[in-house]
């Protein structure tokens, strides 16, 4: 049987409900800390409880601890690791951890929609489907893998997109790469470019916007007075902005500091196709990087990680 190390880090699988006020809250002894024991006929199971955090209140930090505690793993000869983690942020710390680990052995990442107590928890499951996952020869060249509700998705794409449905995360534009079954994970795709980046530090701002119709520069500008490292923004359709950001976007290329667009759209890529004030066609000759069909908060991820690891700014176009 194979060596396997689940790390939780919090979020509602370690959480549970009170029945009578319904307040779903941390409790003391980590509930999921039974899966060490019921799951030993999948694996030789080592459970470690590196925080207890709900997800909104993981930062950078703890991505990078994550990090360095994964690849000490790989050294005590654990051959998969199994993160427990808050539904809300899941996705960053995965896709964080997918650009900066270049590991062999599956990392697979999981969570739950309902806490352990409620009717219908989903946590033992999704925990017992993310062993299965961490313990096939076939995970282990797929890169950081998101195991929910019998799927497992890829860390670059997949996505929260509901609130409170167990079938929360989805990979838009070409779904699962793998289901799981009772006993075994079945892969159907698998992503055709890997990428990792070497990381020491944690000391980067890169700040998110969201555009909107009639939107001016001022949070751009608060942005640059904030001292950012980099900025990217939700824009519009393909990569368009209000008119009146121009100066401010200028502004902040002026000064070097990098500036991403992705589409605040649910599905597609960025093009530089308009050429009007505030069209996109303008901004990229003017240095804006469009990016290939990630989120906001991946984009974001992925520029936190690319000037962490001191990759030069002229390079970061073509790393989009
Ligand atoms: N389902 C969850 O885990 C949501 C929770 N608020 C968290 O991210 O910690």
């Amino acid at each position: 049987m194979k060596k396997i190390l689940i790390l939780n880090t919090g979020g509602t699988i370690s959480m549970s409900e009170d029945h009578t006020t319904g307040k779903v809250s941390p409790t003391e002894n980590n509930p999921i800390s039974i899966g060490e024991g019921i799951f030993s006929h999948i694996a030789h199971i080592y459970m470690e409880n590196l925080y207890n955090l709900p997800s909104p209140h993981i930062t950078e930090f703890e991505m990078f601890e994550l990090k360095q505690r994964i690849m000490q793993a790989i050294d005590e000869g654990y051959e998969g690791v199994v993160i427990t983690h808050g539904t809300d942020t899941l996705e960053e710390t995965a896709y964080y951890l997918e650009l900066t680990l270049d590991v062999e052995i599956p990392v697979v990442i999981t969570g739950a929609m309902r806490s352990s107590n409620e009717i219908g928890a989903d946590g033992l499951a999704n925990l017992r489907s993310s062993l299965v996952v961490a313990v096939s020869d076939e995970s282990s060249d797929k890169g950081v893998l998101v195991v929910m509700n019998d799927e497992a998705h890829t860390a670059t794409y997949v996505t929260k997109t509901h609130t409170t449905n167990v079938a929360t995360f989805q990979t838009p534009t070409f779904g699962p790469i793998g289901l799981v079954s009772k006993n075994e994970v079945i892969y159907f795709q698998k992503l055709l470019k890997e990428e990792h980046y070497e990381v020491n530090s944690v000391s980067k701002k890169i700040y998110l916007l969201k555009a909107y119709a009639g939107m001016g520069g001022e949070l751009i500008d608060a942005i640059r007075n904030l001292g950012a490292d980099g900025l990217v923004i939700e824009a519009l359709g393909a990569g368009n902005l209000p008119p009146k950001t121009v100066p401010a976007i200028k502004q902040l290329l002026d000064d070097n500091i990098p500036v991403v667009f992705v589409s605040r759209a649910f599905n597609g890529v960025t093009q530089d196709v308009y050429d009007y004030v505030g069209g996109g066609k303008r901004f990229c000759q003017d240095g804006v990087i469009f990016t290939t069909g990630l989120s906001g908060q991946k984009a974001r991820i992925k520029l936190l990680v690319l000037l962490e690891a001191n990759i030069d700014k002229c390079k970061l176009e073509e790393l989009f």
